[in-house]
């Protein structure tokens, strides 16, 4: 009250006080004698100006008083107060309100019965007045956190999810490398204890993960493409996120049911909330007590935007190299590091060129920065995995050595894992049998028979930049002699090695070395050129489907394009899941489209290796005459050159029936209807027990478990799926928010909802809704993997086997082969530069 007296007042001139003073003192005070009493008055004065009364007769003084009636008197003080409030402290100069504050002051006082009522009365006023503001401010503050008693419960655990130390699911046996989980120090008793002795901790660099990103330490994971691929970084400690631990923690403590019925604004709140928490539920990680209680060590860490260009490493190195015109008789290649011309034996009689190099050879000899020894005639590379297993303690991790006589993936291995089988048949594949008949195989086989086997990159015309990731730049190639293009992903050892990024790089490398499949790259070649690591892949020359959807009407597919791209997509994601390799990052911007219109999913450097132990599920019952028609039925394929598909994989992938089946002659569960219906085996090759703790992905397609930290595995790769046929469909991800928090926020809280346009069949949302269920234990396709995907009525009467030979959608004129060497726009003297603009690192071609 006293502030507001104060306040009010402070305008009024000095005589008026004085004639108050003496009014008070009149009063009040004894009548005085002679001159001890004028000091005494004096006295009583000063202390008259310091007390309350002073204020309090100050406040009456102001306001027009008419004596009959004290209900009109507070409701005039009530104006004015409210007039001077909201004039605020300006009031001093403000003419209008000088005078209307002056307007009480007049001469006629009151009487001192009078005075007093008023006094009470308006000191209960502004008490009043006060305490109603005071109500206010705790109303709106409860009103907006918890309407909805079951909204505030639902934050609330979503909080405390994301403050529990996973737990370990003995009975799957699932949780491997939890090395994100930090001990929790009991000694420690409150939470910003906590938080400050670990910021006391000398700070720890960020790590990497560990293979494939089986932990929550490491560098961000990124992709170029312009969205944000985050991985966490538990080891860096901030204390500006001590004070948002402590934020959130207010704010979960103020998500107590209120009597408030302001659903919206509380809806918003708790949406701010929940992002902040969201946001911290990346960045730091608690124990499950209650703050006041809390033991953990905090480990905070940032969100990283996934920029279009990546930031990477402060380097400056250039490597150019020059090669002169194909017709000259030398073509020379100029190493711009230390100037020294790589010497061709040139193109003579058509004689495909040599190169030989001083460092070149170094190079491939050395183990570069990648603890991995190359060289395109042996190498041996020493794995480390985090293996899901029914030892989840453990995490049991193991290692295994592949050792290759040749480039391309003709593997002979050590290994102390049993359930490799799988990928050993893999390795031993070699010529990538479904790519067998291509001429690039030859042409490679060739030059590298005139060369003594030693490919590099002197052997290619790099013609165009393709793109340029986070871990490489991707260029279009020719094979020089030949006719034959390549994208060849260049990647700087050392850079990566700087960066703790070549363990995703070797990840790639050893995904791309498995796969043979049509929806999936061809690795032709491999090597190491200056220090420089090379992926020679298939081109693909129709961009990637994100640019395609954009360049479709409405920006989205139409729905039988989107099911074909989707299907080819699903039996590629079936065919890594079953080699044990979780995807983690589809999205359209890694579905490239090959010059006949197929797809081809790339970019295997988050993906995670694990196990895999594929199934045969079979049925006891005759086979059914009516599945022949059976829309599901993939194998009533009467085209000659059509590959029975689950006899081939049964063949292919030596799958088993499981040990438990096998032992107690059980029928096996069947997985749905149209199984039942079928006597033919079906194939599970989910790698169901795998899981990581790892967060990666890109925003708009993370999955709600990854979010949350809950540990993931396979049934990411379902989620994504059904994000990415929301997207095809509708021209948009259906969780997007306004920035990155709200997206992972709207992921795991918002409900789908599928907008009224454009029209989009039953069949697909249906399938999309059961792809995007939250729970990924409910989730389509978790279980039994693409097997039941496949069957859904979305895809029906599609021939899953013959979809490599139908007609993919019409794509727009997009080819761009960016003209060959002698040819428009060719570019024969060729600089391969490499060089850092800040922290990021970008290879140039000019
Ligand atoms: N085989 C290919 N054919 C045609 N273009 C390709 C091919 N491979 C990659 N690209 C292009 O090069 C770009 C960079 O590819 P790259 O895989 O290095 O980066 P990314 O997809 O951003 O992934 P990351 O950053 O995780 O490595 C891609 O966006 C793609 O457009």
């Amino acid at each position: 009250m006293g502030s507001f007296a104060g306040s009010c007042e402070i305008v009024e001139e000095k005589d008026e006080e004085l004639r108050m003073a003496k009014a008070h003192s009149g009063r009040y005070g004894k009548p005085s004698l002679g001159g001890s009493s004028s000091k005494d008055s004096e006295r009583k004065q000063r202390e008259y100006h310091g007390s309350l009364e002073y204020d309090i007769d100050k406040l009456f003084q102001s306001i027009p008083v008419k004596p009959p009636t004290r209900r009109l008197l507070s409701s005039s003080f009530h104006n004015n107060f409210e007039t001077s409030a909201s004039a605020g402290p300006s009031r001093t100069t403000s003419p209008s309100t000088r005078s209307a504050m002056k307007k009480p002051m007049t001469p006629q006082s009151p009487r001192v019965a009078d005075s007093l009522s008023l006094k009470q009365a308006l000191r209960d006023r502004c008490i009043s007045k006060a305490s109603e503001m005071a109500a206010q401010k705790r109303l709106s503050k409860s009103a907006a956190a918890s309407p909805r008693v079951s909204e505030a419960d639902r934050i609330k655990s979503l909080y405390n999810q994301s403050t529990r130390l996973v737990p370990v699911d003995k009975g799957k046996g699932t949780l491997v490398s939890e090395t994100s989980l930090m001990p929790v120090n009991k000694d420690i008793p409150s939470t910003s204890r906590s938080v400050s002795q670990r910021s006391e901790e000398p700070p720890n660099p960020v790590s990497e993960p560990s293979q494939a990103g089986t932990n929550r330490s490491g560098s961000c994971l990124s992709s170029g493409s312009g969205d944000c691929e985050v991985e966490l970084d538990e080891n860096v400690a901030s204390t500006s996120a001590q004070d948002d631990v402590q934020e959130v923690d207010k704010h979960v403590t103020s998500l107590l049911p209120s009597d408030s019925s302001n659903k919206d604004n509380a809806e918003e709140l708790e949406k701010k909330i929940l992002a902040t928490t969201l946001d911290l539920e990346q960045t730091v990680k608690f124990d499950d007590s209650p703050p006041e209680k809390s033991k953990t060590v905090r480990k905070v860490t940032r969100m990283i935007p996934r920029p279009k260009k990546k930031i990477l490493v402060k380097k400056k190195l250039k490597i150019g190299i020059v090669s002169t015109k194909k017709d000259e008789e030398t073509n020379k290649l100029l190493c711009q590091r230390c100037h020294c011309s790589l010497k061709s034996t040139s193109i003579i009689n058509n004689q495909p060129p040599s190169y030989t190099t001083s460092h070149e050879v170094a190079d491939e000899n050395s183990s570069g920065s990648c603890n991995v020894s190359q060289s395109s005639e042996a190498e041996i590379v020493v794995m480390k995995q985090n293996v899901s297993s029914s030892n989840n303690d453990s995490g049991n991790k193991f290692e295994f050595s592949l050792s290759s006589k040749d480039s391309l993936g003709d593997y002979s291995r050590s290994t102390s894992m049993s359930e490799e089988s799988n990928l050993s048949s893999r390795f031993s594949c070699g010529n990538k049998p479904h790519m067998s008949m291509d001429v690039r195989w030859e042409a490679i086989k060739h030059v590298k028979l005139q060369c003594g086997g030693s490919l590099g990159l002197r052997h290619f015309n790099l013609l165009k930049k393709l793109g340029c990731g986070d871990i490489g730049t991707v260029y279009l190639a020719e094979l020089i002699g030949t006719n034959c293009l390549f994208a060849i992903k260049v990647m700087d050892n050392e850079f990566l090695a700087r960066r703790k990024k070549s363990p995703r790089a070797q990840a790639e490398r050893e995904i791309l070395k498995m796969l043979d499949h049509p929806f999936l790259p061809t690795l032709y070649a491999q090597f190491t050129s200056d220090n420089l690591s090379c992926l020679v892949m298939e081109y693909c020359p129709g961009g990637d489907v994100h640019v395609l959807r954009q360049k479709q009407l409405g920006r989205c597919f139409p729905e039988p394009a989107a099911r074909f791209y989707v299907a080819e997509i699903l039996l590629a994601l079936e065919y890594l899941h079953m080699l044990g390799i979780i995807y983690r990052d589809l999205k359209p911007e890694n579905i490239l489209v090959r010059e006949d219109g197929h797809i081809m999913l790339t970019d295997f450097d988050l993906s995670l290796r694990c196990a895999v132990n594929p199934t045969l599920l079979t049925s006891t019952s005759p086979p059914d005459p009516a599945r022949m028609s059976d829309p599901y039925n993939t194998s009533n394929c009467i085209q000659p050159f059509c590959v029975n598909e689950q006899s081939c994989q049964v063949s292919c992938f030596s799958p088993r029936l499981s040990s438990n089946q096998q032992q107690q002659g059980r029928k096996p569960k069947l997985p749905d209807q149209h199984l039942k219906r079928s006597s033919l085996p079906q194939l599970v090759a989910e790698p169901t027990e795998a899981r990581s703790n790892s967060f990666v992905g890109t925003h708009e397609y993370l999955a709600p478990e990854i979010i949350k930290g809950e540990g993931h595995g396979a049934a990411v790769d379902w989620w994504t799926f059904g994000v990415l046929l929301y997207e095809l469909l509708y021209g948009k991800t259906p969780f997007k928010g306004y920035n990155n928090d709200q997206t992972l926020a709207n992921v795991v809280l918002e409900n789908l909802k599928f907008p009224d346009s454009p029209l989009v069949s039953f069949q697909a949302k249906d399938l999309i809704r059961g792809l995007l269920v939250k729970e990924p234990e409910n989730r389509f396709g978790t279980e039994k993997g693409s097997a039941e995907i496949k069957r859904h009525p979305f895809f029906e009467g599609l021939n899953w086997a013959l979809i490599r030979c139908a007609t993919p959608p019409e794509l727009p004129d997009c080819y761009d082969f960016g003209g060959g060497p002698g040819s428009p726009g060719g570019n024969d003297d060729r600089y391969l530069e490499c060089k850092a603009i800040g922290d990021h690192l970008e290879f140039e071609l000019f």
